[in-house]
């Protein structure tokens, strides 16, 4: 917990009076938002989109103005926590089933910062689970035809029912044994009738806040 709190709030930091800034979701984009809160007390102007609805029911507990996609086409900055990082910064996310809204609000947002714990980093991306969100009808089809890819999947339950996002679609915690090429797997899944996003982020991120026994280091994209 230290090591994600560490990185939460380095990363808060890089918040500048008058940004327009995305809110990442879990435990250590917690910290970010936690901080972000402190500071707007104390008289930081910024207005947020939040990447799920428990991001949005932590901002207004802590009087974080929000704004929305309408009024606030672009962002400076969005500050997010992620499941894998490898070293050229390909990611996982979506352990917290809020990738979609995640990828929606990276999507418009200059600068991907990233927040994680040192547990979080990987050689590469093969082996791992990997959150593919899909409609619930005709899943089924949908996960079979993610079998022909390659993927093995499970059925996210929680509590012993099947997980429901945000969106209200289920997630496929998919497993591929090797992943040579996330751009392509990512496209490949994209393109599955039935799947709305998977949880690969490629070439997304800008910086990772990686939060160690020695304090924060800070990776960047190759060739930044
Ligand atoms: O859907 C959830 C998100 O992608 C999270 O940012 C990710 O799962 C990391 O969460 P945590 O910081 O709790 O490990």
């Amino acid at each position: 917990m230290e090591k994600k709190r560490m990185a939460g709030e380095e990363a808060a930091k890089r918040i500048q009076p008058g940004m327009k800034v995305g809110l990442g979701t879990g435990s250590t984009a917690y910290y970010t938002i936690v901080e972000v809160g402190r500071r707007v007390k104390e008289g930081l102007d910024i207005v947020a989109i939040p990447t799920s609805r428990e991001t949005e029911r932590l901002a207004r507990e802590l009087g974080i103005p929000l704004t929305d996609f309408r009024t606030c086409p672009r962002l400076d900055l969005t500050i997010d926590g992620a499941d894998a990082v490898t070293p050229d910064l390909q990611l996982i996310k979506g352990g917290g089933g809020a990738l979609l809204r995640e990828k929606l609000v990276a999507s418009i947002s200059d600068e991907l910062i990233i927040v994680v714990d040192d547990s979080k980093l990987y050689d590469h991306l093969s082996g791992l689970a990997i959150p593919v969100e899909v409609v619930p009808f005709a899943w089924e089809t949908t996960a079979r035809r993610i079998e022909a890819l390659g993927g093995r999947w499970t059925l996210r339950e929680r509590d012993g029912e099947v997980f429901v996002t945000d969106n209200h679609n289920y997630i496929l915690d998919t497993v591929f044994d090797e992943v040579v090429d996330p751009a392509d797997l990512a496209r490949r899944l994209k393109l599955t009738t039935g799947v709305v996003e998977s949880g690969l982020f490629v070439d997304m991120a800008n910086e990772v806040a990686i939060g160690t026994d020695d304090g924060v280091i800070w990776r960047k994209k190759p060739g930044i």
